[in-house]
Parts: C-alpha cells; structure tokens; sequence
C-alpha cells in the first residue's frame, strides 16, 4: 500500500494537502489518507497540529480554507514519515537540510517517490545545488520537482493556474500529475528538473528588485523592465551553470508566469516594497506582516551572490548583485535604479 507524506504545512504546504487529498483514489493501491507533518509549534496557546486536526483547518498558515477530512496532520516525525512512499517536501528552503536529516533517519529510503514543491538554492564550497540536487546527495533518489505561478492562497480558492512538473522519469510524472492535477490546477510536465528550480528560485529575487521599485514609487514600465531584466539574468545564470537548460523553460509557468505573478502580488514583492517605504528591515517585517510565513528572495540574493563572487561574475548580474546589496548591505533601495541602467551598459546581457 502506498502512502503520502507532505512534509511541511505551510502556506503552500496545507494548499497541497487540501490538492492531494481530493486525487488520492486516481492512484492504484495508495491509502486515502493524506499525512501533513508540521514542525512543531504552537498558536493561540495549542499544539498546531492537533489544532488542525480539530478545526480541519491551518488557522496559522492558512487561515478560512478547510481541511479535507483525509487528511491528518502531525508533529511526530517517525508517525509521519512510517510506510511513507510519496514523499512532498514544501518547507521554505532555509530548512530543508534538517528536513532530509530527518528523513534519512526515519524513512524507508529504499521506497520512496520524492517531490520538491521549494523554491530555494544552496551554496556549496564548490558551486551551487537545486533543492533536488541536494535532496539527491543526501537521501540518493532523483527528485521530481513542481514549480509556477501558484501564490498558495489563490490555488486554495481554486482559481485557475497551472504548474510545471520538472520530472525525469516517465511513468513517475504520470503519477505526479494524477496526484496534483485538478481542473483549476493545471500540471504540464517537463523533462527537465534544475532549469525549473533555477526559474523558481530565481524569481523571488526578481520580485525582491519590483518590489522595491514600487516601494519607491515607479510605475507600471519601469516594473515590467525590471521583471524582463529579471527574466534576462535568470535565463543567463540558469544556462551558464546548467548548460542544458532548453530557452523553452523560460515560456513554461515556472519562468515568465511565476516571475509575473510573484511580482504583481507575492510576499516578496509586498515586502520589498514595504522595505522601500519604510527602511524597516525585512525579518522584521517578515515578523509584522507574514503571521510566521517565511520570506525566500532577500536569502537567496544572498546566497547567488555568493556564488557569483567565487565565480568572479558579479558583473555580469546587475539586478541580482543589487538586489542583495540593498538587502545585506546597507545600499539605498534607489540604487536598484543603477541595475537597469548597468545592464543596457552590459552588452552580455
Ligand atoms: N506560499 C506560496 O504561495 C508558495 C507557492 C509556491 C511555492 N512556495 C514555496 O514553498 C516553500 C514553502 O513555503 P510555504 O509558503 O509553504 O511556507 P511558509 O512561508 O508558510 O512557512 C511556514 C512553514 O515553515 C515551517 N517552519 C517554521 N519554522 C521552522 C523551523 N525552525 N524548522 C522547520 N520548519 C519550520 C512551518 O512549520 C511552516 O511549515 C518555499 O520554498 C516557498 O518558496 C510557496
Ligand atoms: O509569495 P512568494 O513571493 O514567496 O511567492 C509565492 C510563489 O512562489 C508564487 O508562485
């Protein structure tokens, strides 16, 4: 008997499970019932899993949606993850490695179909890894991964979208599809998985720089020139470290669509342009207006521009170079104005 396991339940990770929870019949031989791990916390004085458990609802991360009835959330890690074959990771990505540690400890490996729904990138000694790259050193099993234009609470009040399944294998991306496809939710898969992450991760620091230009006031164009700048760098950075990248990800909802609707409405868009208005710091306004949901852009810009330096091609990324200046550095949120400026002077752009 197969069974799944979200690991994570937040924003995203609750939206999935009500997704999930409606497909489980579509898949041969997989039990009806839906496991939400969530780290352990409380709200409002109550242990947060057992409150979900109670209301059918994730009052704290996703708060006037209900919890399907199969779907039952815990904060035991070896409860979770026993006889767990499907495996959804959905944590923000600043904890997926004590994620992978537990599950290298409590899960039956061997077994396991894994999907990445996180949008994140890690620095290593010596380059960069995916989500799925690092999933992959550490528990041995390519990873699938699902990434587009899906701000979490409108994919709740199931208002259309769509999604693109990054997936090596062919019979494992039917199954994906089956379990995540709905008729509001629209999965196209791929055959390719880091282009997909690179897209995903990337756009959140793209977000981070029209964020701030609408924090400081400027328009509909020069938010669009920012995004298409944006959309340049990622497809550069993306190429550059993954050769293979087809252009034809950058058309996918994992490129120009999530870069789009992260930048009309996401949370490091609003943000950022709270940051512009308000020179309040961002983990203190991830603390004021995120109720505990986590920021991925400001980390990012940090850790790419680490990586950029070691590959001594800071030059090269204006916008995102920027971006983490602005966020670590101290530098005026004007000068985000510079980026768009550099990269008409930049003529590998
Ligand atoms: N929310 C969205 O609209 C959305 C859409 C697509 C992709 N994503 C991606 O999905 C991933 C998860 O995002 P989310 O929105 O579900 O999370 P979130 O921003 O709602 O963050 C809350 C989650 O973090 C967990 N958490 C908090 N402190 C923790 C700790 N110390 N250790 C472990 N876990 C801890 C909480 O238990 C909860 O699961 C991110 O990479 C995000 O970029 C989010
Ligand atoms: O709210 P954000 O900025 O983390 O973006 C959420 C999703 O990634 C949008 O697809």
């Amino acid at each position: 008997m197969q069974k799944i396991c979200i690991y994570g339940a937040g924003n995203w990770g609750t939206t999935a499970a009500r997704i999930l929870a409606s497909n489980t019949s579509k898949i041969e031989n997989l039990s009806h019932k839906v496991t939400l791990y969530a780290h352990k916390e409380t709200f409002n004085g109550k242990d947060l899993a057992q409150l979900i458990n109670q209301t059918k609802e994730n009052t704290k991360y996703l708060p006037g949606f209900k919890i399907p009835d199969n779907v039952f959330a815990t904060s035991d890690i070896f409860e979770a993850l026993k006889d767990t074959t499907l495996l959804v990771f959905v944590v923000p990505h600043q904890f997926l490695e004590s994620a992978l540690e537990n599950v290298r400890k409590y899960a039956d490996i061997q077994n396991l179909k894994i999907i990445s729904l996180i949008k994140g990138m890690y620095i290593e000694r010596d380059g960069i890894k995916t989500t799925t790259q690092l999933i992959k050193s550490i528990l041995g099993v390519q990873p699938s991964v699902l990434s587009g234009a899906n701000i979490a609470p409108e994919i709740a009040a199931e208002g259309f979208c769509e999604s693109t399944l990054g997936c090596l294998n062919e019979d494992e991306a039917k199954t994906w599809v089956k379990l995540f496809q709905t008729d509001y939710f629209r999965i196209q898969p791929v055959k390719d998985v880091n282009g997909v992450e690179v897209c995903g991760a990337l756009k959140n620091v793209v977000a981070v720089a029209v964020g701030l230009a609408d924090g400081l006031g400027f328009g509909n164009n020069t938010k669009s020139a920012v995004m298409r700048i944006g959309l340049l760098e990622i497809k550069k950075f993306a190429q550059m470290y993954y050769p293979d990248t087809p252009d034809s990800i950058f058309l996918e909802s994992c490129g120009i669509a999530d870069l789009v609707a992260s930048s009309f409405g996401g949370r490091n868009f609003r943000l950022s342009s709270e940051f512009a208005k308000t020179g309040k710091p961002f983990d203190q306004l991830e603390k004021e207006l995120l109720g505990g949901q986590k920021l991925q852009g400001p980390h990012t810009s940090l850790e790419v521009n680490l990586f950029l330096k070691n590959m001594n091609k800071i030059k090269d990324f204006p916008l995102f170079t920027t971006v983490y200046e602005i966020a670590y550095e101290g530098e005026n949120p004007q000068s985000i104005i510079k980026a768009f400026t550099q990269s008409y002077v930049n003529s590998s752009l």
